[in-house]
């Protein structure tokens, strides 16, 4: 297999009336009955809105318009089309695909889809764009507000690209998630809930427990700063970017002083990919700290929030014995706080003059500092928490970064700061090279009762706590004889979390990944764990031919675990040629697992490829609470 990262189109599943179901059709049945009215033709594999939204074949449309209710057949009139810049009076139904509401016009059932619209919601928006069968609308006004709302604590939350459903009650977000998944099932996997055994099928969604145990002030703004970005979850990963003028929202143009409009470094204002919405103070401190510390030095900021945050009083050991009895998500709870106090610290001098940094401009191509990524983990030992800093460059020149370093290097959970210099005009923090600027090249964490190794540019599940409650998911899924005769495939494997969780139990665990980093991580983490029935090799899963794998035993387990795009044709051929007697889906874009759980089930009949499982089951489980983040984890039986 080639090592690059390939980059690859799956044509959309195609619309059929016929909804199927639990695999209990044979794919010659399946075939003769599909009438393959496609609207979505060939949708690019990153669409996935498209994917959602184009699964109603054209016979049906009307029948689907005229249906008021909310059974979410995104399918608009065709007889009714709003223009472009058009204002319309809406109703919000439904969260579909990135947390976007899907609106209708009132008696038209013409479907508009509003970023930061919620269900119930009643306001008027301004058509955007056009698609072949439904529209964007931006939101101009609210008329009524959205059912379940609550008030968000975050005073970012109506503008940074994260978490878009803050203002929805926990309960409510669970369940627009739930219906979600429920709804691609149905329209893009094609499973019939009309089958007695859908019910069985589809398990409820499983909450994330901090958001219970974080009750006070203090720990609703930790979960809500936490999931404030796409790719960081509770108090792991964060990730944040350096642009030459900070985005400031149109309402608070007033109330913010024009200095916020120079150099930014914080979060990507919604839909702009070259606007960053500075991350200032106001956020990084809480009120008592703010009050307290003044034009205090950071350090001095630093203690004063641990010790107002607990009422800890001496000593760090004290204090985290203290914290452990208190607080068992301390873990987490001072992984933030380090996170504020090396933003804090950046922020203080990274636009110094006389270090002669400059952030990176995506339209000039100019500039030096890309982004600042923050990753804890915890060490091994003491269970403490560690922080890796990295920063991604446009150049190779680690010397400019040293005065910053130094500063940072103080922070006692720092224990490794790395730049990688992406030299591309892309914005994507993966370097061609990586420097070593202080302490180790990697971090630590603890998962399931193991010990894993991971670099600055390994995939890691970024809620660690709801990570081993996925991960115990999926081991209840393998259903392991414990016998220790089982072979098992881990495909995408990432630094080997899930095989080696499960490798103890097994003869033989085969783990495929792209990423050279990652495969390394996870051949260090057999040996640390003393695993030695783990084999990892590195390869691209979008490229492998009629070879791939030919030369391992035979699987009973495949666990598969794809990033957004979902698996490559290619893979899910290989996959219903190979027959291993269970596949273990794990996913975090619904709409492509649901297109590949068609595939699985009922083939590729274009190309008279049956299919051969059943699905079994499909427990969505909630990684990232106010985002519109789903992770599901779906058993395939053979058939
Ligand atoms: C969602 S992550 C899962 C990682 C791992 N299973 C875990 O739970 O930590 C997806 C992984 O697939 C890898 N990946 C993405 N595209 C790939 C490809 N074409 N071939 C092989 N691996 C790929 C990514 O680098 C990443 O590690």
């Amino acid at each position: 297999m080639a090592a690059a990262v390939a980059t690859f189109g799956i044509r959309s599943v195609p619309s059929n009336i016929w909804l199927h179901k639990f695999g209990a059709r044979t794919a010659a049945a399946s075939i003769r009955s599909r009438s393959f009215t496609t609207l979505a033709s060939l949708s690019p594999v990153e669409d996935t809105e498209d994917i959602q939204l184009n699964v109603i074949p054209k016979e049906n449309a009307r029948e689907s318009v005229s249906s008021t209710s909310n059974n979410n057949n995104y399918k608009s009139n065709k007889s009714y089309y709003p223009k472009r810049g058009q204002t319309l009076e809406l109703v919000c139904e439904s969260l579909a695909f990135k947390g976007k509401g899907v609106c209708k016009v009132a008696d038209s059932g013409f479907v508009l889809m509003c970023d930061r619209a919620l269900p119930g919601e009643r306001f008027i928006g301004r058509v955007t764009r056009k698609k072949d069968n439904y529209a964007e609308v931006k939101k101009l006004k609210t008329i009524t507000p959205h059912s379940d709302y609550v008030e968000a604590p975050c005073e970012y939350a109506s503008h940074c690209g994260g978490c878009k459903t803050q203002s929805l009650s926990y309960e409510a977000q669970l369940k627009a998630k739930e219906q979600q998944v429920c709804d691609l099932v149905v329209h893009v996997g094609k499973f019939s809930d009309q089958e007695p055994e859908f019910a069985g099928v589809m398990k409820p969604i499983v909450p994330c427990d901090i958001q219970f145990h974080y009750r006070n002030k203090e720990s609703e703004e930790l979960d809500i700063l936490l999931t404030a970005n796409a790719s960081f979850g509770l108090a792991v990963m964060m990730e944040f970017s350096f642009g030459p003028k900070g985005w400031v929202p149109a309402e608070q143009l007033q109330e913010k002083s024009t200095d916020e409009c120079v150099y930014a470094l914080g979060l990507h204002a919604p839909g702009f990919f070259d606007k960053v919405l500075n991350v200032n103070k106001c956020l990084l401190q809480s009120d008592s700290a703010n009050e307290k510390s003044g034009n205090e030095s950071c350090a001095t900021w630093r203690r004063t929030v641990i010790v107002e945050d607990y009422g800890v009083q001496e000593g760090r050991r004290k204090h985290h014995n203290v914290l452990e009895k208190e607080n068992e998500n301390m873990h987490e709870f001072h992984g933030y706080i380090s996170f504020k106090v090396v933003l804090a610290t950046v922020q203080e001098c990274w636009r110094d003059p006389e270090l002669g940094l400059s952030p990176w401009n995506v339209h000039s191509h100019t500039g030096f500092l890309k982004h600042l990524m923050l990753r804890s983990g915890r060490n091994i030992e003491t269970g403490l928490p560690e922080l890796m800093v990295n920063f991604v460059t446009s150049s190779d020149n680690p010397e400019c970064l040293r005065p910053l370093v130094e500063k940072i290097a103080t922070i006692p959970e720092v224990v490794s700061i790395v730049n990688n210099v992406n030299t591309s005009i892309g914005n994507t923090s993966v370097g061609e090279k990586e420097y070593t600027l202080y302490g180790k090249s990697t971090i630590t964490e603890i998962l399931r009762g193991l010990t894993f190794q991971i670099s600055a540019n390994s995939f890691f599940q970024t809620n660690t706590r709801q990570a081993d409650v996925l991960y115990k998911l999926i081991e209840d899924c393998a259903f392991l004889k414990g016998d220790g005769s089982e072979i098992v495939l881990d495909l995408f494997c990432g630094t080997g979390t899930i095989g080696l969780t499960l490798a103890k139990r097994v003869k033989h665990v085969y783990g495929f990944e792209v990423v050279a980093q990652a495969v390394s991580d996870a051949r260090q983490n057999a040996t640390l764990n003393f695993i030695n029935n783990a084999t990892f090799i590195e390869g691209d899963l979008n490229k492998i031919d009629s070879t791939f794998a030919s030369n391992l035993p035979k699987p009973d387990i495949v666990i598969t675990d794809p990033n957004r795009p979902g698996m490559h044709i290619k893979l899910i051929k290989f996959l219903l040629r190979l027959r291993a007697s269970r596949i273990i889906y794990v996913s975090c874009n619904p709409a492509t697992c649901a297109r590949d759980l068609n595939y699985l089930c009922y083939g590729v009949p274009e190309q008279n490829i049956e299919g051969r499982y059943r699905l079994s089951s499909l427990q969505p489980v909630d990684m990232f609470p106010h985002t519109p983040h789903i992770e599901c984890v779906c058993s395939l039986e053979l058939r």
